[in-house]
């Protein structure tokens, strides 16, 4: 099939990557021609294991194309699949002005009948908006049908996540368009979920809510369960051997961040309103994460009291690991409070410094080790669960810090292990050990 995939973001560039290694030919156009010129010579301009070495497989066997140009990308096209970002306006609603954009740039460059497929992130409705505006410009030339086909990747795992999935969504009103997916998407072998086009836009917001919902929600027993001598990972086990419940996105931390989560959450509390409907569980879901984030900055200012002149090592600022993305991190929330606090942040992330650079208070310092950002420091924040930072031993803790007060937002060290080293040690949903 000849595709043509706008965006090549995180959600777009794996997609169109991926397509072209199941056979397909595949044309990925973006409006950033810096971006365009590196993928053209085989880089991906985003960090995502994986990617690289199948881009430039794909590009050699000649299926995988680069343009900055909708007409060129457009040219062969059958199929055009709508990748850019959905962003949150200023109120907390998805902003579609993208989504509009590539519309316009389809129903202006397209040279034949297409099926136009939305992966972005959209509220219900959508789809047929981006139908109203292509065929208002195409008029009756061109017959224009379309299918949403939501995207379930995550950052750092998107290309297993692409092969592995749980399931393809499609909706639409053409059974035409729904074959014409279900032949593109074969070569997968992922189970493919077909509904109408409303369902499958609202099948995205509610996987997200639904995901959001789970993490606050062991947030909050991991709260209560500091107050009350409890300890959070053997209650999330003890719930997650319940195949009602589930083990997976039950692990306490310090709130979800990411391009995903807080949006969409956010944008379907705004997508309820529109129709008066009050989403008060899922507002309650955001507040709690809200706290959520601020939680080690809270524990370092009761054990502390004043944090000012206090050198903080900040271990991981990316919102998860494997990723470059900042975008909501916990770093950015808790690097700006201990800053206002008068703290110094000495920062280290094996991927994200370059874009934490463009987010983070100026006075933050960055460092190539966690060994650096330990030397010295009066306590150490861990914020990113990266593989290096759960492999440093307690021993390079105790050797370089001033003092070695270890606020550990993602429990990355067990207690028994703690327990064998001369460290303070703080961490979510358990006992605190001194
Ligand atoms: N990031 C994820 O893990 C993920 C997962 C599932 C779904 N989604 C959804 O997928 C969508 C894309 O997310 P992302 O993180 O890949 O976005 P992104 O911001 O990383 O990338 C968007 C790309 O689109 C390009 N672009 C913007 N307007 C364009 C136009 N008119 N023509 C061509 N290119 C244009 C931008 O230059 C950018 O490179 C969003 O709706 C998001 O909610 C994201
Ligand atoms: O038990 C858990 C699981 C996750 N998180 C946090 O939740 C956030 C999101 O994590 P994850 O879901 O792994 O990453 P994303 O790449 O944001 O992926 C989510 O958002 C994507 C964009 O919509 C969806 O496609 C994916 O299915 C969905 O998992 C991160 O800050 C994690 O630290 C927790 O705190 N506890």
């Amino acid at each position: 099939m000849q595709i043509a995939v706008v965006g090549t973001g995180y959600v777009g560039l794996v997609t169109g990557v991926c397509l072209s290694d199941i056979g397909h030919h595949v044309t990925c156009i973006d409006i950033d021609e810096s971006k365009v010129e590196l993928m053209r010579d085989g880089h991906a301009p985003i960090y995502e294991p994986g990617l690289d070495e199948l881009m430039k497989k794909n590009i050699d066997q000649g299926r995988l194309f680069f343009t900055a140009n909708h007409r060129e990308g457009f040219s062969e096209a059958e199929v055009v699949y709508i990748a850019v970002g959905t962003p949150q306006t200023e109120n907390g609603e998805a902003d579609l002005r993208f989504v509009d954009q590539v519309a316009k740039d389809i129903g202006n460059n397209m040279n034949r009948n297409l099926v136009v497929v939305t992966k972005s992130t959209v509220p219900v409705g959508t789809n047929e908006r981006v139908k109203q505006i292509i065929s208002k410009i195409v008029k009756d030339k061109y017959e224009v049908e379309v299918v949403s086909n939501p995207e379930f990747l995550r950052e750092g795992t998107a290309v297993y996540d692409t092969f592995h999935g749980d399931r393809i969504v499609i909706g639409s009103d053409s059974e035409r368009a729904l074959a014409i997916l279900e032949e593109i998407n074969r070569p997968f072998g992922i189970p493919i979920f077909k509904t109408d086009i409303r369902s499958a836009e609202m099948i995205k917001y509610a996987s997200n809510a639904f995901l959001a919902t789970k993490i606050s929600f062991i947030n909050e027993i991991a709260n209560l369960c500091e107050k009350l001598s409890a300890n959070v990972e053997d209650v999330a086990m003890g719930m997650g051997m319940d195949d009602r419940i589930g083990s997976k996105f039950l692990k306490a931390g310090i709130g979800y961040g990411g391009s995903c989560f807080p949006k969409d959450t956010s944008a379907l509390v705004q997508i309820a309103s529109f129709v008066k409907h009050d989403f008060n569980l899922l507002k309650s879901v955001i507040e709690v994460n809200n706290d959520q984030r601020l939680l080690l900055f809270e524990k370092a200012k009761e054990r502390f009291g004043d944090l000012s002149g206090k050198q903080i090592a900040m271990l991981g600022l990316a919102f998860k690991p494997n990723t470059d993305d900042m975008r909501e991190a916990a770093s950015i929330t808790l690097s700006r409070e201990l800053v206002n606090a008068g703290a110094k942040v000495v920062a280290y992330d094996p991927i994200a410094i370059n874009n934490a650079k463009k987010i983070l208070p100026n006075e933050v310092e960055y460092v190539d080790s966690v060994e650096e950002a330990l030397h010295g420091a009066d306590a150490a924040f861990i914020v990113t669960e990266w593989d290096e930072v759960k492999n440093t031993n307690l021993d390079v803790y105790i050797k370089l810090m001033k003092s070695p007060i270890i606020f550990d937002g993602r429990n990355c060290f067990s207690l028994d292990k703690v327990e064998e080293y001369p460290v303070e040690y703080h961490s979510i949903g358990r006992p605190s050990k001194y």
